[in-house]
């Protein structure tokens, strides 16, 4: 592979991809380990430095160690997972209820990344007309963590099956502040080559050729580039 002007060096861009593809996401395989304050402040910096609509920047951390807290969060998860199981039935059910969901007392720390609505505002650029692109900006900064931690060797699970309403109480976050992310982050045993969700059978990665369009939906992709036009 050459390297072109602006480029990292192929050792680099090897690290850049093996982050994303080997980052999973984490339930079963937590360390109590505690996550030193150094690589968390490294994990956040690297949120931080996620793009935003408008530089808008909306994000908090919440990081909770509080067993007491978490504790009251798992609660939370346990009544809305057994609302979700009553959506499947019979196989399916049993699948589902057999999966691991969440490490939220297994991992050492907890954080809640939320989004400020309010921040910078009423007239953000770019937001003036997709409102939602605030939210959007706040799962850039997840995404940010989530490779970042991968390549600290930290473990990071996401837990979205909890009442939102319920989980802002729980965290007293203001009207204005959004609940976007509540992740389970520690060091683990292992990550596994591929998504626990494909490994237990629940669901598998769609083939990326049927996911391509070309210029328009539905249109079948053939680059312009590769037929040599
Ligand atoms: C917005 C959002 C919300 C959730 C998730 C992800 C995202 C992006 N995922 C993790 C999800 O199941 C996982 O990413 C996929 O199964 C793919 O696996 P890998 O992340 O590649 O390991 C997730 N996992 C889980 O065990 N409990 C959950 O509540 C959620 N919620």
């Amino acid at each position: 592979m050459s390297t072109r002007n602006n480029a990292f060096s192929e050792t680099q861009r090897r690290g850049v991809y093996r982050a994303i593809h080997e980052r999973r996401d984490v339930r079963s395989q937590f360390l109590p380990d505690p996550i030193p304050l150094e690589v968390l402040e490294r994990l956040l910096r690297a949120a931080h430095h996620a793009p935003s609509v408008g530089f808008m920047q909306p994000w908090d951390f919440i990081v909770i160690e509080s067993r007491e807290v978490r504790a009251s969060i798992l609660a939370l998860f346990e009544q809305e997972n057994a609302r979700a199981a009553e959506r499947f039935s019979g196989e399916r059910q049993d699948l589902y209820r057999g999966l691991k969901l969440q490490g939220i007392l297994e991992s050492p720390l907890n954080l809640c990344i939320t989004c400020d609505r309010r921040r910078g505002g009423p007239h953000v650029l770019g937001r003036n007309s997709i409102m939602d692109t605030d939210l959007f900006s706040t799962c850039l900064a997840v995404q940010n963590l989530w490779l970042a931690a991968r390549a600290e060797g930290v473990g990071v699970g996401w837990v979205s099956i909890l009442d939102q309403a319920e989980l802002s109480q729980v965290l007293n976050l203001p009207d204005h502040v959004y609940p976007v992310a509540y992740l389970c982050l520690g060091y683990v045993s292992e990550f596994l080559d591929q998504p626990e969700l494909e490994a237990k059978g629940w669901r598998s990665r769609l083939p990326l050729e049927e996911l391509m369009h070309g210029d328009t939906w539905g249109q079948p992709f053939t680059s312009a580039f590769a037929n040599g036009r």
